[in-house]
């Protein structure tokens, strides 16, 4: 059997042929062509590619903010057309309520969630069990001005695992962090993945990371109409550990495969004609090979 057809029978969440168009003031533009995939339920999954090809605008198709002018995207075996709570976002900059401590924070989503469900007694013991997950049960009192850039982005995650959501949405999560920082959080994730087997799409610009954390990589091309380039199939036995992977001559081959990829043959087209119009773009190219 291969690959394709173990993934067609075991998926859990497809995106199926699925294109858009945005209305622009010069007629439709085509920002994603025919976007397919399937994952498997505990799949771990990166979207990687050059700024603006359409990563974003993926993740907001799965999540049911945005809405595919062709194919679609089935959860579960039910399509998806709003958002939900079995849909969980985790963005850059956590978007906390800054009046509400941690634990508020989490209880918020906890309440949307699980009201009439779980007692009062069982919602505590809930909350505080995900926020034990990603080590912050002992400043769960703070409200997000008195913790760190870092300790917000973990009660962000917490708050999104707290929802028990079927697919864990995650749009460059780590993107504002420091390196060391950045390098803790993707060991949490290690770490909850492990023990929860978490369904997760996560759009992410760092070679490293994606590799480390992958199942799978899917490669974008540049856009307009963008589409799915490359997959890497990351067969690197779990639990990984970031020192040992460096030393790790697989891990080495992963990373050059989608540097080659990325830098090789879907370079930014930026990059080949600088113009000042295309000056953002070149800046996000530096923002993945500072991080490659
Ligand atoms: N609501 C919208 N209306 C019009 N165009 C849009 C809209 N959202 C995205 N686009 C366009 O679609 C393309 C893909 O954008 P998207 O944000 O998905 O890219 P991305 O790969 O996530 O970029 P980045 O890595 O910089 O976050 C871009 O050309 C963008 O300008």
């Amino acid at each position: 059997m291969t690959v394709e057809q173990k993934n067609a029978e075991n998926a859990y969440l497809s995106i199926e042929n699925v294109s858009i168009d945005f209305p622009t003031p010069n007629g439709p533009f085509r920002a994603l062509n025919d976007v397919s995939l399937r994952i498997a339920k505990g799949e771990f999954i990166s979207l990687i590619g050059h700024s603006g090809c359409g990563k974003s605008t993926v993740l907001n198709i799965v999540a049911g903010l945005y809405e595919a002018t062709e194919g679609g995207v089935i959860l579960d075996k039910k399509e998806v057309n709003q958002p939900g709570p079995e849909r969980a976002v985790v963005f850059q900059n956590h978007s906390l309520l800054p009046w509400l401590t941690a634990y508020q924070n989490v209880e918020l989503a906890v309440n949307q969630v699980f009201k009439g469900t779980k007692s009062k007694a069982e919602m505590k013991e809930w909350i505080e069990h995900n926020l034990r997950l990603v080590h912050m049960e002992h400043a769960m009192h703070k409200r997000p001005d008195e913790i760190s850039g870092g300790m917000k982005q973990r009660v962000g995650i917490a708050r999104a695992l707290a929802m028990e959501p079927k697919v864990l949405l995650m749009d460059e999560p780590f993107g504002a962090l420091d390196a060391l920082t950045r390098a803790h959080l993707q060991d949490s994730l290690i770490e909850i993945q492990s023990e929860l087997n978490s369904t997760v799409i996560m759009i992410t610009h760092d070679v490293d990371e994606a590799v480390l954390l992958s199942d799978r990589i899917v490669m974008m091309t540049n856009g307009p109409a963008a589409t799915i380039g490359e997959i890497l199939q990351v067969d690197l036995a779990r639990p990984r550990d970031r020192l040992e992977m460096a030393k790790d001559a697989e891990y080495n081959r992963y990373r050059a495969e989608v540097l080659e990829f990325l830098h090789k043959r879907h370079s930014n087209p930026a990059q080949k004609k600088p113009t000042p119009e295309t000056s953002s773009e070149k800046a996000e190219d530096k923002k993945i090979r500072a991080v490659a």
